[in-house]
Formats: C-alpha cells, sequence, structure tokens
C-alpha cells in the first residue's frame, strides 16, 4: 500500500541561515523529498536569507548541489529538481546592522491564506535581530510562524534570555522548538506502541517494569565540531533528545494527540524527575571523555588530539551516563539508566524496557531458567521492535527454555523509504501542528533539572574518566549499572 500524501498550503518559507551546513546538509533535501511527493509545489516559495552576498540563481545552484549530494540518487530527477529550485530566491542581509536592513516585501506574499514561516538555522545569539528585524520591517503576523534550532541556551538562565527575547515579538503558540528526535519515525513509533496497543498499558508501571535503559551512542567523534567543547555530551543530548525520549516512556496516556495534551504530560514527568545535585552527583552520574586508540589496522584520534590548541586539557565530556529516577506513582522504583557518548563501539539508539522476572517458575526440571521480558526499541540504525520472550526449544529433548525475540523490521516490514526527520518537522510548521516541538516550559524544566549535574562537574577536581575511542565508554558507566545487579543490553538477539 502506497502512502496517502495529503498536501499542505501553500507557503513561503523565509530560511535565515541558508548559506550554512544545516540548510545545506538538512533542510534543503527535506524540503525537495517533500516536494518530490507532491506535497506542495510551485504555489509555494522558500527565501534563503544571510550576509553572503548571492544572486538568486547562485542560491539554486547551490541547493541543485546540495540534492545532489545529500538526496537518494533513486529521488532525483532533473525535471523535479528543476521546478524545485524555481520557487527557491534569495536575500542577502546583515540582521544585525538595522541601518542596511535589506527588504523582502517583494519575496513575502501579502495573501493571508499563504502561510508565513520564518526558520531561524542560525546562532542563538542572532534570534533577538531577526525578531527585531520581523517585527520593525512589518513581516511579522500573527499567524506567522518561526523556528527555533537548537542550541536554546546552555542553562536555564540563558535559556530563559532567549526565549524572552523570541517572546517578545512571537507567542508561544507561534514558536516551534526543533528537537529532530521527535520528527524521527521510529520516536513518534513509540507514541504508535504505547497507545494504539491495549497489551503494553496494563504492564506499563513499577508493579512490572524492572527498569528502562536508553542508550544513544554515536561512533563518530566530537572535536572538530567547532560548538561541541562549550556544550559537552550533557547539554547536547542529554538535555534535550535523551530527555524527550524519557518523556514519551514515561509519560501518562495524553487524552489526545493535540500538541499541549502531549506536552503536558511530558511536562509533569520532567517535573517529576528526582534532581541529582551535590553528593549524589558523583553517585549517580558518569561522564568521560575518549582517547585515541592505533593499531595495525587503525588510528583514531583521542578528543583531546582533535582540539585546537587553545583548548588542549579541556574537561568536556564526550560520554554521559547517569541513574534517573521518576517520583510518581507509576515510576517509583524504577530506575532510568541514559547514557551517550561519542566514538562508541557502535551507532545506536534503543529504548530497553527491562520487565520483571514471573513471579514464580513451575519449570523446575527444564533445561534453562525463565529469564524476564524485554522490550528493546531500536531507533536507529535497523529501526524495529524486538519482544524478548521464553519458548520451548522445538524438539523431543523434555522441556528446554529459550529466550527469542519477536522481531519487527521496519526495513524488512515496509518497502518505502523511512523519511528524515525534518521532512516531518518542516511540514509540520506549515500545518500548524506543534506536536512534535518542544513547548518552553517543557524546555526549562530539563535545563533545571541537568544544570545542578553541570554544576556539581564543574566544582569537581575530578576530571571524566577517559575511555577508549571505540568502546561502550569509560568502566565508571558499567559500574554504575552492575552495582543494582544489572547491565547494559546488548543485542545479540538473545
Ligand atoms: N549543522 C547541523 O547539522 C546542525 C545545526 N544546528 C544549529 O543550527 C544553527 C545553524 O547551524 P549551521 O548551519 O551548522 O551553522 P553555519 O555556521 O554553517 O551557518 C550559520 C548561518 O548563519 C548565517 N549568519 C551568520 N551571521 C549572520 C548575520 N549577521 N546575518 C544573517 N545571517 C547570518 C550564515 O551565513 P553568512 O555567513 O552568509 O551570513 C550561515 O548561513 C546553529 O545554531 C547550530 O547549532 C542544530 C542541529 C544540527
Ligand atoms: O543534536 C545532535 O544530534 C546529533 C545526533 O543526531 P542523529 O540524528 O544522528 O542521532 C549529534 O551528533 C550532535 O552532536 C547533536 O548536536
Amino acid at each position: 500500500m502506497s502512502r496517502r500524501i495529503i498536501p499542505v498550503h501553500p507557503f513561503d518559507y523565509v530560511v535565515f541561515g541558508a548559506t550554512g551546513d544545516l540548510a545545506k546538509r538538512k533542510l534543503i533535501p527535506a524540503l525537495y523529498y517533500r516536494f518530490k511527493d507532491g506535497q506542495f509545489d510551485e504555489k509555494s516559495r522558500i527565501i534563503g536569507v544571510s550576509r553572503t552576498v548571492w544572486t538568486d540563481a547562485e542560491f539554486q545552484k547551490v541547493a541543485r548541489d546540495s540534492i545532489t549530494e545529500f538526496v537518494e540518487p533513486e529521488y532525483q530527477d532533473k525535471k523535479t529538481i528543476d521546478r524545485f529550485v524555481s520557487i527557491l530566491s534569495y536575500v542577502s542581509n546583515d540582521v544585525t546592522n538595522p541601518e542596511n536592513w535589506t527588504d523582502l516585501a517583494e519575496k513575502l506574499r501579502d495573501d493571508p491564506k499563504i502561510v508565513r514561516a520564518f526558520y531561524l538555522a542560525v546562532a542563538p545569539n542572532l534570534f533577538g535581530p531577526i525578531c527585531e528585524y520581523l517585527s520593525k520591517k512589518g513581516y511579522y503576523r500573527r499567524d506567522a510562524r518561526v523556528v527555533l534550532e537548537k542550541p536554546l541556551g546552555h542553562d536555564l538562565e540563558s535559556s530563559e534570555a532567549i526565549n524572552n527575547e523570541v517572546a517578545s515579538i512571537f507567542k508561544e503558540d507561534q514558536v516551534y522548538r526543533i528537537d529532530h528526535y521527535l520528527g524521527k519515525e521510529t520516536v513518534q513509533n513509540l507514541l504508535a506502541l504505547r497507545f494504539a496497543n491495549k497489551l503494553f498499558e496494563p504492564i506499563w508501571n513499577s508493579a512490572n517494569i524492572d527498569h528502562v535503559q536508553i542508550t544513544v551512542s554515536e561512533s563518530v567523534g566530537a572535536g572538530t565540531r567547532g560548538y561541541y567543547d562549550e556544550s559537552g555530551a550533557l547539554r547536547d543530548m542529554i538535555q534535550n533528545h535523551i530527555m524527550q525520549l524519557v518523556c514519551l516512556v514515561a509519560m501518562e496516556p495524553p487524552a489526545s494527540d493535540e500538541a499541549n495534551a502531549l506536552r503536558d504530560e511530558k511536562l509533569k514527568v520532567l517535573r517529576s524527575l528526582k534532581p541529582i545535585k551535590g553528593a549524589d552527583v558523583a553517585k549517580y552520574t558518569v561522564r568521560g571523555q575518549y582517547r585515541g586508540v592505533t593499531s595495525e589496522t587503525t588510528s583514531v584520534k583521542g578528543y583531546q588530539d582533535e582540539l585546537p590548541a587553545d583548548k588542549k586539557g579541556s574537561r568536556t565530556e564526550t560520554f554521559v551516563a547517569l541513574k534517573a529516577e521518576i517520583e510518581n506513582w507509576r515510576w517509583a522504583g524504577v530506575p532510568f539508566y541514559l547514557r551517550t557518548g561519542k566514538r562508541m563501539a557502535n551507532r545506536v539508539s534503543e529504548i530497553v524496557i527491562q520487565f520483571r522476572d514471573i513471579p514464580h517458575s513451575i519449570f523446575e526440571h527444564a533445561e534453562g531458567a525463565p529469564k524476564a521480558n524485554k522490550l528493546v526499541i531500536r531507533l536507529q540504525p535497523d529501526e524495529g521492535v524486538k519482544l524478548f520472550l521464553m519458548i520451548k526449544d522445538p524438539g523431543p529433548g523434555g522441556m528446554r527454555l529459550r529466550e527469542v525475540p519477536l522481531n519487527l523490521s521496519f526495513a524488512q516490514t515496509f518497502a518505502e523509504r523511512t523519511p528524515e526527520a525534518y521532512e516531518r518537522l518542516l511540514l509540520d510548521v506549515v500545518r500548524g501542528s506543534q506536536t512534535l516541538f518542544m513547548r518552553r516550559d517543557e524546555l526549562e524544566a530539563a535545563w533545571k533539572w541537568v544544570d545542578p549535574i553541570r554544576e556539581a562537574w564543574d566544582a569537581s577536581r575530578d576530571a571524566p574518566q577517559p575511555y577508549t575511542a571505540g568502546t561502550w565508554g569509560p568502566t565508571g558507566s558499567i559500574a554504575l549499572i552492575e552495582r543494582d545487579g544489572r547491565t547494559w543490553h546488548e543485542d545479540d538477539d538473545a
């Protein structure tokens, strides 16, 4: 069955930061895919804005190159690319220079039926000037939308300052804060799994679940990404993506999929997280930094070796593991073990729901003991869901118990390409759907929870624990979970 494509209203999408890396690698390809699928056509416009002096044709040429490089070859056809780039135009503008602000009036249509969206793919210090520009030049409309890229601050205070600047022009129902994890198909599937099935909800609680693990590991390094040393894994991954995953796993069933119904429930989870402060930080968190490794076949640089001279000696963490707890009736006593890192053994993002042991085994004389059930939701790569169950090993040899996975592999089940997160999110903005975007109070609640961890690390004399590139992180991370008599999940299909 082929996918049903519902076209969106015609729009004017103004992309600030159009010459940047994000526009080139993610935004242009995502918009192209949606155009190719017929979700919008030449009635819409995409207007790039940056300081670089380009003509429309130059911007169109760069967009063509980005499609050639980042769109799968079977989706590239000249006729569609020609049609797509014909709706692209460009305006050169330094938003910090009010004396020379450029006019967008020629590009923006003054028609209330045409959706107006501003995508701020620029550093957050430009959000204020851009909002001022939009307001003073009269491009603001009460029904316009503004999309904010991360990082939205480096702590609660700076996040409040950014949000205040934006809020001085845009109302909260106009603001779309991107957490691209929410746009991932498999993350949305978590909602379907939990709330479109009868099976799980009755057992989704502390009476039946022993613990939850969330791992987002990357095999790539961090050092060449300019921003990373100011950020570190706690701010870069835990505060946003992993907190959002915790929310989706732990929240109460919302009354509907309406944006605020969902966000209200996520917010309650964030506000129920037990604070990790002071001496508890050393007990419940582990931070690491990768070391290089050289063998006969490979040579991988350590984080320190990748840094420029003035940053050597940095104590920025490239790995975090922590034990979080949610203080409410559903989750009391169920630890959430979270970990993320760069230069780890594999690229894998997964959520593991480890159920409790059965209350009593009747298999006294069987070969093998029953193991507790486990649900593994693989977000990437090899997206899918595995439910580990006990079965009788077939054959005449008596009762032999074996753990096997019920395996739903998305790649094997669905022939169609899995859309990239940005494809969904960019058009949700046009649809006016905020469900997959973070509300201000959620963002701030997440900062409020991570800030004391960061502060305790900054005050500590200890450096991050070293781990060798290509491994699963420092030994402290293994100890964190093993201390509780548990282990990190390793997917060897049982
Ligand atoms: N790249 C990525 O994969 C991701 C990026 N982000 C975030 O998105 C934002 C953009 O990232 P990225 O594209 O990588 O950054 P780049 O540095 O590649 O691009 C920054 C953009 O901002 C424009 N710009 C800078 N100063 C001004 C100005 N005064 N007036 C108008 N435009 C200006 C630049 O254009 P010019 O120099 O021509 O003015 C350029 O287009 C950042 O906040 C980043 O953290 C978030 C997630 C992923
Ligand atoms: O936001 C970020 O996410 C990426 C990982 O995203 P993924 O979609 O590839 O899983 C991470 O590499 C980057 O450091 C971080 O800023």
